[in-house]
């Protein structure tokens, strides 16, 4: 009997298809894996900004994750925008019964245009409730510096940054991410509970298009869980697959503003004649 390794992303709508749940089923896909969605909200936006954000009902977010998990099931979870308290206790409660399932929580907080995609009381929800049921944390500078109220500005501020979230948050490990800071030479610090941290470095590409990259990335550490890598290799070979994502699409115009990834640069590239 075959069976395709399964995903799911339990996230936003991207209408402009580069972030959200868009951006997910692409990144499982172009790893392999069967990909499924359970949406938590509709948002109307493009390479320009958010507009507008209509909230999915939580009672039918959570019967999405139900049943998916019921019949078809899923080898991995990533969670990305969750909006509102209601729909964090939600997400929270289908989960539950599937403590064996890995599960990657990018802590979406805001957009890079700055739009809030979640309220107050839906991060302290996120924090309490859904955070003891997350393997990994994926967190970028500005959602650290939310969850920890404190800055974080540079890179040597990470480690110490990473060590903290942990303390706080009662996840199994975080990725901080550094994509914000200024200079040549990115830094993503990963960190599991009791082990050294590992440092993941990479060139800053310099490109229009990175909007989705915290999206990708965290579907992609879930693909690989889902494919039956560890955490330490799937955290690798994620940050591997979004640096050669966003390289391929650095060079493609998408709407006027921050245009996406280009997540199919495997043997059927994405924009190339047959
Ligand atoms: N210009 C770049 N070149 C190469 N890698 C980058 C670049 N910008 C960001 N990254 C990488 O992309 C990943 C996402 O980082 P970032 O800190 O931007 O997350 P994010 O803010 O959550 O993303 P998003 O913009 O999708 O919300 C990290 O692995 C980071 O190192
Ligand atoms: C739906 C959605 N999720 C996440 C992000 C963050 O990139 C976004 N812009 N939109």
């Amino acid at each position: 009997m075959k069976k395709y390794p399964k995903a799911l992303t339990i996230a936003g709508s991207d209408s402009g298809g580069g972030a959200g749940i868009q951006a997910d089923l692409k990144t499982f896909s172009a790893l392999g894996c069967y990909g499924m969605s359970a949406i938590t909200a509709v948002t109307a936006q493009n390479t320009l900004g958010v507009s507008a954000v209509h909230p999915v009902p939580p009672a039918v977010v959570e019967t999405q994750i139900n049943d998916v998990l019921s019949d078809i099931g899923a080898d991995a979870i990533k969670i990305g925008m969750l909006h509102s308290a209601p729909t964090v206790l939600a997400v929270a409660n289908a989960l539950e019964p599937y403590p064996n399932i890995p599960m990657v929580l990018d802590p979406v907080l805001a957009s890079s245009s700055g739009r809030t995609l979640i309220d107050e009381e839906g991060k302290i929800a996120l924090v309490e409730k859904l955070a003891p049921q997350i393997t990994l944390l994926t967190p970028n500078l500005p959602e650290a510096e939310i969850l920890l109220s404190r800055n974080v500005e540079e890179q040597k501020d990470m480690e110490g940054a990473v060590g903290a979230l942990l303390e706080r948050l009662p996840c199994q490990a975080i990725l901080l991410k550094g994509g914000h800071l200024e200079g040549q030479q990115l830094m993503d610090i990963f960190m599991e509970r009791g082990k050294a941290p590992l440092r993941f470095y990479a060139k800053k590409t310099d490109t229009p298009n990175k909007h989705g990259t915290g999206c990708t990335l965290s579907s992609a550490v879930a693909a690989y869980l889902a494919k039956g890598f560890s955490l330490e290799d799937s955290v690798k070979h994620g940050h591997a697959y979004l640096q050669e994502a966003i390289e391929a699409g650095k060079d493609y115009v998408t709407g006027k503003g921050h245009g996406p990834v280009n997540h199919f640069f495997g043997p059927e590239k994405l924009g190339e004649k047959a």
